[in-house]
C-alpha cells in the first residue's frame, strides 16, 4: 500500500468511547487526551430508511471530512459469513508452511495468494504479518503479453486455490468466495451513501466503478510477539476508494488524525466493519474527505491477531476524472429537498472544471482550507488517470517479487 504518513507532532491523547489515543506519531506511550476524537458507528439500516437516510449521510459527511473512517454496523453481511470467513482464514494460517506455500503469491501472475511472514512491503519497510489475497474469480486475458499489454490487465484471473488444501479445509473457498461477494454488495451500497454526501447522483460511483469493480480481500494474521508496540503494518492511507475491513477482538489497527497526527486504537467492535476512504477518494474530492492514515501494531498478549480487509475499487480500465466539481444546491447541503433530487437521481454530477465563482462557494460551503484548495487544482490537464495503472502500481510495490517475476521479461 501507499503511504504517505503525515508529518503532525501529535500533543494529545484519549480514552474515547469508541477510538482511543494511545501513542504520539511514532513511540507508544500511552497518554491521555483532552481532545477526544470519535469514530462514529453508522447503521446501513439508517441509510436504507428513507426518513433516517439525511441524518446518516449527514453523519457519513462529517466522518469523511474529519477523519476518514466510520464503523458500519446492521450492515446485511449475514453474522455466519463473517464468522465463516474468519475461521477459514485462521484454519488456513493453521496449516503447515508447506501447505501453504502450494499458492504463494509469486505463482500468480494476478498477484494472488500466499505471502510468508516479513516479505510484505509498506512504506518500503517489511510488514511483520502473514497474509494471502483474493481478488475477483476471473479467467486470465490471454492476449496478455508483458511489457506490451497495460501491466493491469494482468491483474485479472483466477485466485490460486490447491486442491489439498481445499481437501482439508472445505469450506474455504466457498466461505471466500460468498464473503467477497456479500463485501461487493455492502461497497456499492456505501459507495451510493458516499455520492449522495457528496450532492452527486447516487448512480455516480455505480457509473464509474462499472460493471466490474476491482476489489482485493487481503486476509492477514498478525502473530502475537515478545516485545511491545512492533509494527504489524507500518502507517499507510489506502491507495484506492473504499476499505471495509474486519477485524477480531483482538485489537492492534491505529488511525491518525488529521488534525493533530495523534495515533488512536481503532477498537474493535462486535459486528461492526470499519469503513475507510482511500487516497483515490481524497484526491477526487480535492482533500474534502480524508483518506485516513493508519498502522497496525503488534500484541504481546499472547493472541494472534485476525483483519480481513477489502479493497473496493472501479473496474482496471476505467478513466478517474482528476477531480469532482460538486453540484451547487441552493440550499444547505443535505437538507431534505436537496436529499429529494438526489434520491429521485435528477441532482447534478459532474467532472468539468468549474469557474473561480464556483470553486470559491464551494471552498466556502464545504470549509475546504485553502491549501486543500489548491490541491484541488493542480493536476489538472487530460481526461483523468487510470485506475488500473493506479492499482498496479500500488499491488506491484507491496509484492515487487510477483512483478519481477512476471512483468519483467528477461
Ligand atoms: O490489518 C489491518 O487491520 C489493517 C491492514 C491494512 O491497513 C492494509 O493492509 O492496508
Ligand atoms: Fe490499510
Amino acid at each position: 500500500m501507499s503511504v504517505h504518513t503525515l508529518n503532525h507532532t501529535a500533543t494529545a491523547t484519549s480514552v474515547a468511547p469508541t477510538i482511543v489515543s494511545t501513542t504520539k506519531a511514532s513511540k507508544a506511550t500511552a497518554q491521555t487526551s483532552q481532545n477526544p476524537v470519535l469514530v462514529k458507528t453508522l447503521s446501513l439500516q439508517d441509510y436504507l430508511t428513507l426518513e433516517t437516510r439525511p441524518r446518516f449521510l449527514r453523519e457519513m459527511r462529517e466522518s469523511l471530512i474529519e477523519i476518514g473512517t466510520f464503523y458500519i454496523k446492521d450492515h446485511g453481511v449475514p453474522t455466519e459469513l463473517t464468522r465463516g470467513a474468519m475461521k477459514s482464514i485462521q484454519d488456513f494460517f493453521a496449516m503447515p508452511l508447506e501447505e501453504k506455500k502450494k499458492i504463494v503469491i509469486g505463482n500468480s501472475r494476478h498477484f494472488r495468494g500466499y505471502k510468508v511472514m516479513g516479505e510484505e512491503l509498506t512504506n518500503n519497510q517489511v510488514d511483520h504479518r502473514e497474509q494471502l489475497q483474493f481478488a475477483p474469480e476471473q479467467a486470465a486475458i490471454d492476449s496478455f503479453v508483458p511489457s506490451v499489454s497495460p501491466n493491469y490487465q494482468g491483474l485479472q484471473g483466477p485466485n490460486q486455490w490447491a486442491p489439498s488444501t481445499l481437501a482439508l479445509l472445505p469450506d474455504f473457498k466457498p466461505h471466500i468466495l460468498a464473503y467477497m461477494h456479500h463485501l461487493e454488495i455492502l461497497s456499492q451500497h456505501l459507495m451510493e451513501a458516499v455520492a449522495l454526501s457528496l450532492n452527486l447522483k447516487a448512480s455516480y460511483f455505480r457509473d464509474l466503478f462499472g460493471a466490474d469493480p476491482y476489489y482485493r480481500l487481503k486476509c492477514a494474521k498478525y502473530p502475537s510477539v515478545e516485545q511491545a508496540a512492533t509494527i504489524g503494518c507500518g502507517a499507510h492511507k489506502d491507495t484506492g476508494f473504499l476499505t471495509v475491513l474486519l477485524q477480531d477482538m483482538v485489537g492492534g489497527l491505529q488511525g491518525q488524525n488529521p488534525a493533530t497526527g495523534e495515533w488512536m486504537d481503532t477498537r474493535p467492535i462486535p459486528d461492526t466493519f470499519i469503513v475507510t476512504m482511500g487516497q483515490s477518494i481524497e484526491r477526487l474530492t480535492g482533500g474534502l474527505y480524508h483518506a485516513t492514515v493508519h498502522r497496525v501494531l503488534n500484541n504481546t498478549s499472547g493472541q494472534d491477531r485476525y483483519s480481513i480487509p477489502f479493497f473496493f475499487d472501479p473496474q482496471l480500465d476505467a478513466t478517474i476524472p482528476h477531480r469532482l466539481v460538486l453540484p451547487r444546491v441552493d440550499d444547505s447541503p443535505l437538507s431534505s429537498s436537496s436529499m429529494q433530487v438526489s434520491l429521485s437521481g435528477g441532482s447534478v454530477s459532474g467532472e468539468e472544471s468549474g469557474s473561480d465563482d464556483e470553486l470559491d462557494s464551494l471552498v466556502d460551503e464545504l470549509k475546504i482550507q485553502p491549501d486543500e484548495r489548491v490541491a484541488r487544482l493542480n493536476g489538472l490537464g487530460g481526461e483523468g488517470w487510470s485506475n488500473g495503472d493506479h492499482i498496479f502500481e500500488t499491488v506491484h510495490r507491496c509484492h515487487p517479487e510477483v512483478f519481477s517475476q512476471w512483468y519483467c521479461p528477461a
